[in-house]
């Protein structure tokens, strides 16, 4: 796996990402969803940089202009619930992107501490021969990134696959790299040490998705 940390060198990224950890910025949830859509952005224009491209033609009001423009056979596929600001994010800059939503939850079982994924909701086009962009804020154990990827499979085989996140554990991030295959992309802003024995990561930022859209009740 091709693993892109953007923590490593100094950026604004790093301001963003420590307003959505800070305790007190963080409870402003318009700020939280909107730090997680500008990084969205932010990951999408560096990932970009490795895709296809085609030479282009455009007419300016001057003459013609030859450009190399995007190859746009990109599916855009966001884990519900917290992926939904990421989406938007890259969304603002992949235009005319395909879109999947899919919905996975941890499912707690007698042990607190013990859950499993629970895939519902999917709604995907033909992955075959596409470049799929996965995305989630949060990669902490790594399994809601690879429980997606196994109910997308029926949907073809992408050519190309980039996973985007905001914060991964590194627990996670090794997760990943042994459950997707080699040429795969992570684009990440940053990477934790430690996971908390209820599969939190940290320091983390706390539940992503509560602080994007509040708190939901467990069921
Ligand atoms: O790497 P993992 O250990 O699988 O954990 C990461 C998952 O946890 C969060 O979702 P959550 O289950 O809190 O759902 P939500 O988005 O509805 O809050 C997050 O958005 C990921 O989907
Ligand atoms: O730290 C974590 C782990 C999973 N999901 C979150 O929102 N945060
Ligand atoms: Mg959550």
């Amino acid at each position: 796996m091709h693993i892109h940390n953007l923590s490593e060198n100094n950026s604004i990224l790093n301001t963003f990402i420590s307003e959505m950890r800070d305790t007190t910025i963080q409870r402003d949830r318009m700020r939280f969803r909107r730090n997680i859509e500008r990084i969205g952005e932010i990951l999408g224009y560096e990932l970009s940089k490795t895709l296809r491209y085609h030479a282009a033609t455009v007419e300016t009001p001057l003459g013609q202009c030859k450009m190399d423009l995007l190859n746009n056979d990109i599916v855009l596929c966001s884990i519900l619930r917290a992926g939904v600001p990421l989406h938007n994010g890259l969304l603002n800059y992949f235009d005319d992107a395909e879109n999947a939503f899919i919905s996975a939850y941890r499912h707690h079982k007698e042990n607190p501490d013990s859950f499993e994924i629970i895939v519902e909701y999917l709604a995907c086009p033909s992955l075959e021969n596409k470049t799929l962009i996965l995305a989630d804020p949060m990669l902490a154990t790594g399994q809601s990134m690879v429980a997606t990827f196994e109910a997308l499979k029926p949907f073809g085989t992408p050519k190309n696959i980039h996973l985007v996140s905001v914060i991964g554990a590194q627990e996670g991030v090794n997760y990943v790299k042994n459950n997707f295959r080699e040429d795969t992309h992570l684009w990440i802003a940053a990477i934790d040490n430690k996971l908390s024995e209820k599969g939190y990561i940290v320091p983390g930022l706390g539940d992503a998705g509560d602080l994007a859209f509040g708190e939901k009740v467990q069921h």
